[in-house]
């Protein structure tokens, strides 16, 4: 446990090693600025592969996780976790059954966490998923979000049309990147408030309290398990107006970012635990979804209506959608990948 970052209980030396070392290996603005170039490369594979792939039914939700593992294990060890453009191996599909089942089984909250007298009876392997979870927990919390980005455009096409004009003014011919993109505030504000409506850890992640204390006159006892409700906070309408509507326009001209000092809107949570790869994770989304939608039109499959696609999610600490988001692309005349 010591060695992960996430599942060390407090804030250790090795949590604080860690860390740091995470800091200036991948989520410092040095180390994101030299990282754009993984980002764009893996993105454009997944461009190529749809390109190849126009007119077939493509599975979002896979080839996002993979474009986004593939991003992150190739800033670490220079390798591509899955090959894009062998989805249908064995090998691509053992890949991706493996890291779904250790995200769930080591993520998700047991009955012992609740009961701590039932530990010596654990029969929930954690630990043998927690060497793999270590080198892909950092994954695990991009996918949601850009699969339900492209949902929420995907539903609302005149949002859609406004987005996709916004990115062509700022590319104006241009190849599509990271400094074009970050100057489109009509698409980072639907963004973020797809964060807010679909808060991918609504739970965020189990706290711990290491002393005894008081909040709003609540007694936290020393070690017990805090949950912090995200995901009520960013529907609660004492801090958002229309809280359970899309309205991107919340978003403009508000200070409300992801530094984790506005306490209404918590994805990457607050505090010494915040989520240290927020902006590394708002720049793989903009990137992703910015790309998916200026190089390909989409549509459903048997030309369904956009409007009827099934929004229920499901939750195993991450908020998941029940069924995949399944798409055609279409290359766009206009572009050249
Ligand atoms: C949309 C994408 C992402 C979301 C919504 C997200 C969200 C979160 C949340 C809610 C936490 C717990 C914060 C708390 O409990 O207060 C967390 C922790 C963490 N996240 Fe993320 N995350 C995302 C992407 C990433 C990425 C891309 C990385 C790394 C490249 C990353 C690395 C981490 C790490 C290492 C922690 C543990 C920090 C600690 O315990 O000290 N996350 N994340």
């Amino acid at each position: 446990m010591n060695s992960s970052i996430v599942l060390s209980p407090d804030c250790s030396k090795s949590w604080k090693l860690l860390r740091s070392i995470g800091q200036n290996c991948g989520f410092s603005s040095k180390a994101m600025e030299s990282n754009a170039w993984i980002r764009k490369a893996k993105v454009m594979d997944l461009v190529s592969h749809l390109q190849t792939n126009e007119g077939k039914v493509a599975n979002l939700e896979d080839m996002m996780f993979a474009t986004l593992a593939n991003i992150i294990s190739t800033a670490l060890t220079s390798r591509n976790l899955f090959d894009i453009h062998g989805q249908e191996n064995n090998e691509y599909k053992d890949m991706m059954a493996l890291v779904n089942e250790v995200i769930e089984k080591t993520t998700t909250l047991g009955l012992v966490d609740f009961l701590p007298i039932l530990k010596g009876i654990d029969f929930w392997s954690k630990k043998k998923a927690i060497d793999m979870y270590q080198k892909i927990q950092q994954t695990w919390g991009g996918i949601i979000d850009e699969r339900k980005s492209m949902e929420q455009l995907m539903r609302n096409q005149e949002m859609l049309t406004k987005v996709r004009d916004e990115i062509a003014q700022a590319v104006e011919g241009d190849e599509l990147s990271e400094t074009l993109l970050s100057q489109c505030h009509y698409f980072q504000a639907c963004i973020k408030e797809t964060l807010t409506l679909h808060v991918p850890a609504p739970m965020l992640v189990p706290h711990l309290a290491l002393e005894t204390c008081k909040v709003n006159n609540y007694l936290i006892p020393k070690d017990s398990m805090v949950l912090v409700n995200a995901w009520a906070i960013a529907q609660d309408p004492n801090y958002w107006e229309e809280a359970t509507s899309f309205k991107s326009k919340r978003f403009f001209d508000s200070k409300i970012g992801h530094r984790g000092t506005h306490f209404e809107y918590l994805p990457f949570g607050t505090g010494r635990r915040m989520c240290p790869g927020s902006a590394v994770a708002f720049k793989n989304i903009q990137m992703l979804v910015g790309s998916l939608l200026h190089y390909f039109d989409w549509s459903l499959p048997n030309g369904a209506d956009p409007t009827t696609i099934d929004t229920n999610e499901k939750y195993f600490t991450t908020l998941k959608k029940e069924k995949p988001l399944l798409l055609i692309p279409k290359l766009r005349k206009l572009n050249t990948v």
